[in-house]
């Protein structure tokens, strides 16, 4: 983020960023960086592999969804060449398959640099499956990721970022599983940037939390509600007050992995603003 808007924020905490000006150049700092993003091919990951490699970053595009994740590699290929991207068929539940994407990766790009968690599901109804996959593979993958990035054992360090959700840190009525995978992805990344700071991983680790985004998340929320589909009109008022664009959220994405101030922060994304979020301090 330019540094004016990057002291905005951190002067105010806030700063708004629709419409004010022309696209900025790119980032410097993620020329060839090599990424990971999990859950790539559609809504706010894709958004993201399609803004860090606007960026210069190359970027392995990892998904359950095989069909997607082809017709997105075509597509990109065209605009950025077939050697800045990778798509890779991985399912975050299955460590077997992380391990052999961050393998590949790093045959085929280069050593990994970034890492974005952000493959996730709301299902009240399947509530093990939303804890698998939006908690307990975050964790899966980051503690593979160290095992390439940690300073400490041979790596050059880098970024992780979490999508967490604004449900991270307010409930969200009607989703108490979705909400309680949320703050734990709040609280495991707060957890792992003091870890890093104190034993040296020379890794970033911070959390993106936005508010309703327009992807398929947001569609048949009455069907993935489970017992609380009676609550889904009073959601829905919440959704009506206004939804992202995802490439709203990658803004976002953009400011954690460039501004190297930040770690162990949580980033509110919402329609008018963003802003870091004030957590209290434990003395
Ligand atoms: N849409 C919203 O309103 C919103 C708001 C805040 C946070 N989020 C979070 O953003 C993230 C992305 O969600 P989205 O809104 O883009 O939804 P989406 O459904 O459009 O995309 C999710 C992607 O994750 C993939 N995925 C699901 N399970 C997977 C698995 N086991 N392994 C690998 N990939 C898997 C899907 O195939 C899909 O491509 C999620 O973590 C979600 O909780 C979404
Ligand atoms: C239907 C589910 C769809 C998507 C899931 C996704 O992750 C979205 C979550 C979005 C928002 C959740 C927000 C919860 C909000 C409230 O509880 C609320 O009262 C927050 C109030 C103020 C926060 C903003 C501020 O302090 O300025």
């Amino acid at each position: 983020m330019d540094s004016h808007v990057t002291a905005a924020i951190q002067s105010t905490g806030r700063v708004a960023f629709k419409g004010l000006r022309p696209p900025p150049p790119p980032h410097m700092a993620l020329q060839d960086q090599v990424a990971v993003v999990t859950g790539a091919v559609q809504g706010i990951g894709r958004a993201m592999a399609e803004i860090l490699l606007r960026n210069g970053a190359k970027v392995a595009l990892l998904d359950v969804n095989e069909a997607a994740g082809k017709s997105l590699k075509e597509v990109l290929d065209k605009q950025h060449g077939p050697e800045r991207t990778l798509f890779l068929s991985c399912d975050v539940e299955s460590e077997e398959q992380i391990r052999a994407a961050f393998q590949r990766t790093a045959g085929a790009l280069g050593a990994v640099d970034i890492v974005c968690n952000n493959a996730g599901v709301l299902n009240e109804a399947e509530w093990e499956k939303t804890i698998s996959v939006n908690l307990v593979a975050v964790v899966r993958v980051t503690y593979i990721a160290l095992e390439h990035m940690n300073k400490m054992s041979g790596g050059r360090g880098g970024v992780i970022i979490n999508t967490a959700s604004m449900a991270g840190l307010f409930p969200l009525l009607s989703c108490p599983v979705y909400t309680a995978t949320k703050y734990g992805v709040v609280g495991f990344t707060r957890a792992m940037a003091a870890n890093s700071t104190a034993l040296g991983f020379g890794i970033r680790f911070n959390a993106l939390c936005p508010g309703f985004v327009q992807t398929d998340i947001l569609d048949n929320i009455y069907e993935r509600l489970g017992q609380f589909s009676q609550l889904s009109a009073e959601t829905q008022v919440f959704v009506d007050k206004g939804v992202l664009k995802t490439s709203e959220v990658a803004e976002g994405l953009l400011e954690l992995l460039t501004n190297d101030t930040k770690n162990g922060e949580a980033l509110q994304v919402m329609c008018s603003s963003q802003k870091y979020m004030k957590f209290p301090v434990f003395t």
